[in-house]
Formats: structure tokens, sequence, C-alpha cells
């Protein structure tokens, strides 16, 4: 099932400020636009690395995922990895039959493949991500 590592996902108060940071620090090169992922709850960045990209995240509202995480952590940080899977229902599937709790149902993510949440509690304390893999030529 576990296909290659597609991001790690960061929260942050600011993806202005957290693109100058890996822009002006790191020196990142290869830094996309942001957009907004309302039904997510997410303005989303993406910043490319030689084997992987960083997923930017600020919350869109005090309802969203993030806005709960930054709470807790208001500098933020790792927030989620992001595996992909060829198949995100058998992917489901699969965990569950293995006793991991899935948080909800597929849901279009930032690649425009459909993406799945595993509970930090069935997986060592990490929020993990499975997004389908985008077919060739796609994002
Ligand atoms: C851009 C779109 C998409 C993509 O295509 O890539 C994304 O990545 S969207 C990213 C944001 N979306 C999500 O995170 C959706 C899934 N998340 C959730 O359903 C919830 O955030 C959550 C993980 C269930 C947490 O829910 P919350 O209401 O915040 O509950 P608690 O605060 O009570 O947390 C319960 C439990 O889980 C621990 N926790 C929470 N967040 C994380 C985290 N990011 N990493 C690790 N652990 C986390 C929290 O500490 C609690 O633990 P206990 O204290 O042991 O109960
Ligand atoms: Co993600």
């Amino acid at each position: 099932m576990l296909g290659r590592l597609n991001h790690v996902g960061v929260a942050t108060p600011s993806i202005d400020d957290a693109v100058a940071r890996y822009r002006d620090v790191l020196g990142a090169t290869q830094i996309g636009e942001a957009f907004d992922l309302p039904a997510q709850g997410v303005r989303v960045c993406f910043v490319d690395t030689p084997n992987s990209q960083i997923e930017l995240l600020e919350p869109l509202g005090p309802e969203s995922p993030i806005a709960k995480f930054l709470e807790k952590n208001p500098l933020g940080g790792q927030h989620h990895v992001c595996f992909e899977v060829p198949d995100i229902h058998a992917a489901k599937a699969e965990l569950e039959g293995k006793g991991v709790r899935i948080l909800g149902e597929p849901r279009i993510g930032a690649h425009g493949t459909p993406v799945i949440f595993a509970h930090p509690r069935d997986m060592g304390g990490m929020l993990t991500e499975f997004m389908e893999t985008p077919r060739e030529g796609a994002h």
C-alpha cells in the first residue's frame, strides 16, 4: 500500500512569513502560488524540495483543523505526513481492516486527487494522510 512520501504538512500562522523563511533562510527556489481550499478549511502553498514537497497550511477560519493545532502550537510546526497510494478506497478498507480509524470519507485534496486521514492515536501519534497518486501528466 505504502507509496512515495508526497509531502510533509506544516501548519503556520502566516504562509507569507513561512514562504519568506523557506526562500531566504533555506534557499528554496520552487515555491508555488498560495491558494484557498475551503472544503478543507485551509490556505495552501507548496514548496518543492529535491525529493518531496512541504505543504504550508494556514487556517481559513476558526473551524479549520489548523486553527486548533495552532492554539496548541502557536509557532506552527509539523502537522502531518502524506503517502501516496494507488487506490484510496482500497487503502481505506485495508487500514480500517487493521483497526485504524479513518477520519471521514475521501475528499479531494490539494493535488486534485482524493485524500483520507488516519487518526494520530492509531498511527503512533502522527496524523497520516494518504492521497491517491495523480495520474501521469496531471498536477
Ligand atoms: C490541503 C488539503 C489536504 C491535502 O491535500 O494535503 C490537507 O493536508 S488538509 C490538512 C488539514 N486537515 C486535517 O488535518 C484533517 C484531519 N484532521 C482532523 O480530523 C483533526 O484535526 C484531528 C487530527 C482528528 C484532531 O482533531 P481535533 O479536533 O483537533 O482534536 P484534538 O485536539 O482533541 O486531538 C485529538 C488527539 O489527536 C492529537 N492530534 C491532533 N492533531 C494532531 C496532529 N496534527 N498530529 C499529531 N497528533 C495530533 C491531539 O493531541 C489529541 O491527542 P490526545 O491528547 O492523545 O487525545
Ligand atoms: Co496534506
